[in-house]
């Protein structure tokens, strides 16, 4: 039997890339650092793509999206239906990530993985349904083995065919009505903090709202109990699209494609997929810093430093693709500024 796609080898990125990437900075004319983060994500990028003119373009964006038995236990402020419906605002083209895709000129598709309310089938929405969404996770297993599997091999499929279409950077977005009870609780297991530290309003939820949502995951991690090995926790407390941003990750690194990760959910996602795979964390920059309040313990644990902090918590993507400009700008200065030599501009005195 062949391995599983998340197990097929990672390439480090390039040292001597980087090496002539960071060499090429301090030519540019400007004083060394004065370009702070965008200097070092070039040098990330020109290393990562092997590259030395790093480039973003062409740009994937992926969504994934399932629902989430958990909904059960009333633990989002919005109707477990929304999830569906959204499936069908992202194809008309009227969802937040739609706009910015749009406007970033990305390629956007919509991964349905399973809704209890059935998306209407339309363009740019690929059908992958495992089950019409999760078990209640409060009160057993999230997913069985071969359904994880099945998410991380979906995962997988949507970097294939990132890297078919000759995608330079990928952003992987989500949508799943309760998925930051799911994401919350897996952060719990893989950081062993307690909820009442990781868990916060997702959609909007009052004070009660969140004192029964962080009664539900200590429900949820006594089930579960100590196990921290990441394909368990990703099985037991996680969501299909949870499972399949793992898997795209992963596949992103396999085939030498950047990752921009997004907000709370995805970072959760991130955090199980560098916890499988520790090679992955080379292939990882970070957008933003989220308002959800578990964010900011699951970016520490990634040794991240977001781009933005624009108070955000949307999902989708959406702060991925609104830092996605970004890394655009540090190509191009990267690329395309004269050097004190050839502009003739007296470098720093001694
Ligand atoms: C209209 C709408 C669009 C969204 N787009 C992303 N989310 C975000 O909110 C959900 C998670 O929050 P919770 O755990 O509180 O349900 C996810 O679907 C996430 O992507 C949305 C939520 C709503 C209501
Ligand atoms: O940060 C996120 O990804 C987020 C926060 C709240 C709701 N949905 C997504």
């Amino acid at each position: 039997m062949t391995d599983p796609a998340w197990q097929q080898p990672i390439r480090p990125p390039s040292q001597p890339h980087r090496q002539r990437a960071l060499a090429r900075q301090v030519l540019l004319t400007k004083p060394p650092g004065s370009l702070g983060q965008l200097e070092s994500v070039a040098v990330t990028l020109a290393a990562l793509q092997h590259s030395d003119s790093p480039d973003v373009d062409p740009i994937r964006i992926a969504v994934f999206a399932a629902d989430h038995g958990v909904c059960d236990e009333g633990i989002s402020a919005f109707p477990q239906a929304v999830t569906g419906q959204m499936i069908a605002n992202f194809a008309a083209g009227g969802a937040a990530i739609s706009v910015l895709a749009r406007q970033l000129q990305a390629g956007l598709e919509v991964i349905n993985l399973g809704t209890v309310t059935p998306a209407p089938l339309s363009d740019g929405v690929i059908d992958a349904a495992i089950a019409p969404g999760t078990a209640n996770l409060a009160r057993q297993p999230a997913m069985t083995s071969p359904q994880l599997q099945a998410a991380l091999a979906t995962g997988d499929r949507a970097a294939a065919r990132a890297a078919e279409a000759g995608s330079r950077l990928f952003i992987g977005g989500e949508m799943g009505i309760g998925n930051t009870t799911s994401a919350s609780a897996m952060a719990c297991a893989l950081l062993e903090q307690p909820p009442t530290a990781l868990t916060g309003p997702g959609t909007g939820l009052d004070a009660d709202g969140v004192a029964h949502k962080i009664a539900v995951i200590e429900q949820a991690l006594q089930r579960h109990g100590q196990d921290r090995e990441p394909l368990a926790v990703l099985g037991s407390l996680g969501g299909f699209e949870i499972a399949a941003l793992a898997g795209a990750f992963i596949g992103c690194a396999v085939r030498g494609i950047p990752v921009l990760v997004d907000g709370f959910i995805v970072s959760v996602a991130a955090l199980a997929a560098v916890r499988l795979r520790p090679e992955l964390h080379d292939w990882l920059l970070f957008a933003h810093h989220s308002l959800e309040p578990g964010h900011m313990a699951v970016l520490t644990a990634l040794d991240a430093r977001p781009l933005l902090a624009l108070h955000m918590r949307l999902g989708e993507g959406s702060g991925a693709a609104v830092a996605a400009p970004l890394l655009r700008s540090a190509c191009a200065l990267h690329n395309q500024m004269a050097t004190f030599a050839d502009a003739g501009v007296s470098g720093a005195s001694e």
